[in-house]
């Protein structure tokens, strides 16, 4: 996923907001309440017509066919067209609205579009060809609970894919919801989003990140941040700068960089409290310690000597401990639960992760121990155990992530990760963060345990439990992703190997190019 800003100086270097719908309605009624309202349906269309001309009508494209719904987002369309036919392209343009209907900025545009020589068909013409297509059917006032798309709009949009020609989806594409990002029914696949205003949720995750194309986000020359407060955010470079630990001190031991303490490895899982060690040291922990489920329980780990293997209640009496990372590999006896009731317990910061999420929706005792702790807890459910937490079904979790995040954090006092494509970050103070990075070669075993265990190595580095969560998610995504752009994946991307990737992403993202001379030692003789 690409994103980029149009005219957007001061947000630059600066994490981008997220608005969901009522937010846009928000921010627009505001701006209509200006001493000089801008005319923000004129910006979007017109904003959505250079994006057209610089990006899909270029190399002698000069033909395309423009998608106008019976809303807003239609207007924006005809606005677009009315542009675009200005400048000396050829535009069809397909109204499926009811002209007394439209509001007046809509019905405005529709008026200008037919006053500037325009035509207006109710159907896609079957003998023309295009270069290219404009879909301004629907926007963020799709309501597909309120009534689902007749036969009509289905066809509309599934004779637009089927046309194989490059799209401008204006502000959402059609058939996606803004906020969920779900597409329960046919939803125009885009090669470019134009976002009006600002980023909308339902672009970033679930189906919608399989629909937008490119993203660019054009503002309409709104300042938002000066109207309302965003309470959502891209999780992206600019977004984790303040979270990156600082370069190490020469004069530095082993002490100052934490001690972790992976509880896990129950009998035939092992391997999960492994890979989150490894990922734990090669992160940067100062000392990790692995006390393992298991009955007989190795003494060493041949191939990573550093880790300290521990039988798991001789973890609980080391006193120098940092934080805990409980879960991976953890089982559901009743060791693992009297573990677990016990790092609930300590004072330690907690990462909470695959089987402790899944004993903490079975044991109501458990889940009165983690909401009374008073030391920050992250959780890091995907959506079959956010499921379980929230005695609900893994498709009602996925067709709102959103509400699922926001109802984990409140009800559990914890910050978290709602993992998967689009992975959604929600803070105590009712921040969330939608990941930017990652791809499919994730989606395979022992991946959330790496992530777990980058978490703790970031908690015992000294970072808050939110600086940890957010570097360890667009981290981790950010591993995954140099590793596909090497060709190591997406097929067959292992889990050992994010650890690798994100151990040389996170140095050249602390140190720039300064790694190798920082601690050089610079001596002469004169
Ligand atoms: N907000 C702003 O500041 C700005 C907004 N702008 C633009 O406006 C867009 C929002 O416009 P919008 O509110 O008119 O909604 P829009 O997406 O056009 O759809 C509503 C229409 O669709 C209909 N409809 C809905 N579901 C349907 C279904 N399943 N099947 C059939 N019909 C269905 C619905 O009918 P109703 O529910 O009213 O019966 C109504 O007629 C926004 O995305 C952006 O592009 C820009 O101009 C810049 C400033
Ligand atoms: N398609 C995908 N795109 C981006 N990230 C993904 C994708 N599939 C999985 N992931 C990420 O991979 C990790 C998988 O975690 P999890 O399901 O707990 O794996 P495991 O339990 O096998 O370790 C999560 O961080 C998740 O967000
Ligand atoms: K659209």
């Amino acid at each position: 996923m690409v994103i980029l800003h149009e005219k957007a100086p001061g947000l630059m270097n600066n994490p981008i907001p997220v608005y969901t719908t009522d937010e846009i309605r928000a921010i627009e009624q505001l701006a209509f309440s200006m001493p000089n309202p801008p005319g923000l349906m004129e910006k979007a269309g017109l904003a959505a017509a250079h994006i057209a001309k610089d990006n899909l009508l270029v190399d002698g494209r000069n033909s395309v066919l423009v998608m106008a719904g019976p809303g807003n987002n239609g207007g924006d369309a005809l606005v677009a067209a009315r542009y675009l036919h200005n400048w000396g392209f050829q535009v069809t343009t397909i109204f499926t609205g009811v002209a007394a209907r439209l509001s007046p900025d809509a019905k405005r545009a529709l008026e200008s579009w037919l006053a500037a020589g325009g035509h207006l068909h109710d159907e896609i013409p079957a003998d023309v060809q295009w270069h290219a297509i404009v879909d301004g059917l629907f926007g963020i006032g799709l309501n597909l609970a309120k009534h689902p798309f007749d036969e009509k709009y289905r066809q509309l949009i599934e004779t637009i894919n089927s046309m194989q020609l490059p799209v401008l989806a204006l502000d959402i594409p059609s058939g996606l919801d803004a906020d969920t990002g779900t597409a329960p029914d046919a939803v125009i696949k885009a090669t470019i989003t134009a976002s009006f205003i600002g980023l909308k949720p339902g672009l970033l995750m679930h189906d919608g990140s399989e629909c937008t194309g490119k993203i660019i986000v054009c503002n309409l020359d709104l300042d938002t941040l000066s109207l309302i407060t965003p309470r959502s955010w891209l999780l992206d470079h600019n977004a984790i700068h303040y979270c990156l630990p600082s370069p190490r001190p020469a004069n530095s031991h082993k002490g100052g960089f934490g001690s972790v303490g992976i509880i896990g490895g129950a009998s035939g899982m092992i391997g999960a409290a492994r890979l989150a060690g490894m990922a734990a040291l090669k992160l940067g922990a100062g000392r990790v310690y692995l006390g393992l489920i298991a009955e007989a329980p190795l003494t060493i780990d041949p191939t990573q000597p550093e880790l300290m293997l521990r039988p798991v209640d001789e973890l609980f009496e080391l006193d120098h401990l940092t934080c805990l990372v409980v879960g991976p590999g953890l089982g559901q006896e009743i060791t693992a639960s009297l573990c677990l009731e016990k790092a609930l317990h300590t004072p330690l910061p907690l990462v909470l992760d695959a089987d402790a999420l899944n004993l903490i929706a079975a044991y109501p005792e458990l889940a009165t121990a983690l909401r009374s702790r008073q030391t920050p807890t992250i959780m890091t459910p995907h959506a079959a155990e956010a499921a379980r937490l929230l005695h609900t079904d893994p498709a009602s979790i996925q067709r709102d992530r959103f509400t699922a995040a926001e109802r984990l954090a409140k009800d559990f006092n914890c910050a978290l990760v709602l993992k998967g494509a689009g992975s959604l970050c929600m803070l105590t103070n009712g921040h969330r963060y939608f990941n930017t990075s990652g791809n499919p070669g994730l989606s395979s075993a022992g991946t959330g345990d790496v992530l777990s265990g980058m978490m703790g190595a970031f908690l015992a580095q000294g970072l808050s439990s939110e600086q940890a969560l957010l570097l360890a998610v667009y981290l981790h995504g950010s591993a995954a992703d140099a590793l596909l752009g090497a060709w190591h994946g997406p097929i067959g991307m292992t889990a050992s190997e994010i650890i690798d990737s994100a151990r040389c992403l996170l140095n050249r993202w602390v140190y720039g190019d300064e790694a190798q001379t920082r601690y050089a030692h610079s001596v002469s003789v004169y």
